[in-house]
């Protein structure tokens, strides 16, 4: 990492200054402005290997065989890789065309109109603008990306304009949050945990669910700056779709994978309330999103959780079985803040300080 700006006691994570979109459109920007340094290594091995899993097998409940297969397959993609591409799942191709129009749309307004979305605090459930990180040496840089920020449900919040992303992302996030269900039933029906777990203790009908998207522009030194530092995810389950512009690499055996996928379908990775709720059967996997010279890239993410209210430790089933619980527990909501308020970028992550080592 080179220089970056000191943290302060004015640093702040949530910036709304200019937008990135406004600032890269600049034709004179050909260098990394410092507040943005972070100098990092984005050469990353293919994906080729990734698991596939096809979601018409998974709800083939008239096909016990084809089912289980698909749910033990989906068990061994999370126990091995954490992360998975989704296809066969029902979300219409068009829906998703139009989710990239909107969300356009929203990145295209004026930062005039932009602003009024600017966090004040991390619990805002509509957040917009840039993303400021700091490391352990107390230094913070700023992400290269604008991004927009929705809590989706229970409660859904929406700017109001534009229209359209409203109406796209009040569909699209129902329609992901029936898929994040069947994909956790599964996950529970492979590690033999009953529907209690999925209606009492996940409490899932109020799932807490977060709409994030991301615009990269094109960047002049994509080796100074990041997208999107090394991180997991809060909640069960996030989907992510992208404009077909590469950028999302996973960490796999110690090393960085692209993870490209085929046109229409959906990356999916288990985050960290999976990895704590059984207990480590399921990997939160580490990613990043770097940039590039040639192509502005957008991602649009859906983080499916737990609800809010619930308070997630290792399944009492598995803790029985596995002799002890690995994680501690605590309330999702707090979790979630947490993640955006105390991590940094290259000391312990909330996951790994709700890890207990075994002291034998
Ligand atoms: O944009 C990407 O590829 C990654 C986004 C991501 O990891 C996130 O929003 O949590
Ligand atoms: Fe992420």
């Amino acid at each position: 990492m080179a220089s970056r700006v000191a943290v302060s006691d004015s640093f702040k994570h949530f910036e709304f200054d200019t937008t990135l979109k406004l600032l890269s459109s600049s034709s004179s920007l050909n260098s990394v402005p410092s507040k943005f340094h972070f100098t990092n290594e984005r050469s990353a091995f293919p994906s080729d290997s990734l698991p596939i899993i096809d979601f018409s097998a998974l709800v083939a409940r008239d096909n016990p065989p084809q089912r289980s297969k698909a749910v033990h397959d989906l068990a061994t993609a999370c126990r091995d890789w954490g992360f998975f591409i989704l296809v066969n799942h029902s979300v219409p191709e068009s829906l998703m065309e139009a989710m990239f129009k909107a969300v356009k749309e929203f990145f295209s307004l004026a930062d005039s109109e932009k602003k009024q979305y600017e966090a004040k605090s991390a619990s805002d459930p509509i957040k917009c603008g840039n993303f400021n990180v700091a490391n352990t040496s107390n230094q913070s840089f700023t992400l290269w990306r604008d991004y927009l920020k929705l809590y989706v449900h229970p409660t859904f919040h929406c700017p109001h304009k534009p229209q359209l992303l409203r109406d796209m992302v009040q569909e699209y996030t129902q329609i992901t949050r029936k898929l994040a269900l069947e994909l956790i039933e599964a996950v529970c029906e492979a590690l033999e945990l009953n529907q209690r777990y999925v209606d009492e203790i996940l409490k899932m009908e109020s799932s807490f669910q977060m709409f994030a998207t991301n615009y990269y522009p094109r960047c002049p030194q994509p080796d100074q700056a990041i997208g999107l530092p090394p991180h997991t995810d809060p909640g069960l389950f996030t989907f992510l779709i992208h404009n077909g512009v590469a950028g999302l690499q996973i960490e796999h055996d110690g090393k960085w994978f692209n993870a490209d996928s085929p046109q229409n379908s959906i990356l999916v990775n288990a985050a960290d309330q999976l990895e704590i709720f059984t207990n480590g059967k399921c990997k939160s996997v580490k990613h990043r999103a770097v940039v590039n010279e040639e192509k502005d890239r957008i991602s649009i993410v859906v983080a499916n959780g737990p609800s809010g209210e619930a308070v997630i430790g290792p399944a009492a089933a598995l803790v029985e079985k596995d002799g002890r619980a690995k994680y501690y527990a605590m309330k999702y909501e707090e979790y979630v803040e947490s993640q955006l308020t105390k991590s940094r970028v290259d000391g312990k992550s909330i996951l790994e300080q709700q890890m207990i080592f075994s002291t034998y």
